[in-house]
């Protein structure tokens, strides 16, 4: 199996800073530490009420990202105003993801068979300027083949109903396992990049790096908590160990 590359989301860093004004900690400075511990990627999501990562982050973000030769993936909501900052930037990647104003994280996946209408302007202006396009989807392969459909590069689907079922030992887990698998090879057969992410810790990395045709993860909140407790490089190179050995075939 090809090694599965690990991009290391740093938005809860600047939670941490915004919590009270200022500019520490820096995730600049924590996106430097993650691509010297071994990040094969930046991930770091603007969301539209800028509760986390601010603009100036996303432009530092893409100076250094390009500076040390590595991928900034671009997580923005479906709009004019983030469609012209991605435009500006020219990250590596954009990830389209659904946004809701009272959640307190990405729920879900993005609609992408019911927004055609409004997704599909905005893949093609992304993909004509040469940025590479992912839409955050759930476990359906008919949100992979609308994707697909309308010329997005990649798909990112959401763990996060996995990785909470595993942490609330429910019976459901495996199910939800099972969905994330023949999704991701529905996704492969259709010629699609597939990535993963959402709420991914220690416990349940490895059933998810094990899946063949997974490429990527995207990992940010329990590496930077984790940070906090041992230091973010130790973190990440614990999980990148865990996926490694999940490459091999040793998963849980
Ligand atoms: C799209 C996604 O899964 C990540 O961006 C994650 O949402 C981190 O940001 P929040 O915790 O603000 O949702
Ligand atoms: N796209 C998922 C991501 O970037 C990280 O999600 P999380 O690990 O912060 O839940």
């Amino acid at each position: 199996m090809s090694k599965l590359r690990l991009g290391v989301n740093i938005d809860h860093v600047a939670t941490i800073r915004n919590a009270r004004g200022g500019s520490y900690p820096d995730p600049v400075r924590a996106a430097e530490l993650a691509i010297a511990a071994g990040a094969d990627g930046i991930t770091a999501h603007l969301r539209e009420d800028r509760r986390h990562i601010s603009d100036a982050d996303i432009e530092a973000l893409a100076a250094i990202t390009r500076k040390r030769g590595r991928p900034l993936n671009f997580e923005m909501a479906v709009t004019q105003e983030m469609e012209s900052i991605a435009l500006a930037h020219l990250p590596h990647a954009a990830c389209l993801v659904p946004e809701r104003r009272e959640e307190r994280t990405t729920e879900g996946g993005l609609d992408v068979v019911g927004g055609h209408s409004h997704i599909a302007p905005v893949v093609s202006k992304l993909v004509a300027a040469g940025v590479r396009v992912s839409c955050f989807i759930d476990a359906d392969p008919a949100q992979a083949a609308a994707a697909k459909a309308m010329g997005a590069q990649v798909v990112e689907f959401h763990t996060g109903a996995y990785c909470d079922a595993v942490r609330e030992r429910s019976p459901d887990a495996p199910a939800l396992l099972e969905g994330l698998r023949a999704a991701a090879a529905e996704a492969g057969r259709l010629g699609l990049e597939v990535h993963a992410g959402h709420g991914i810790d220690y416990e349940t990395v490895k059933p998810i790096a094990a899946i063949p045709e997974v490429m990527e993860l995207n990992i940010g909140h329990f590496l930077i908590g984790e940070a906090i407790f041992v230091g973010l490089a130790p973190a990440i190179h614990r999980m990148r160990a865990l996926m490694d050995e999940a490459r091999v075939g040793k998963a849980a």
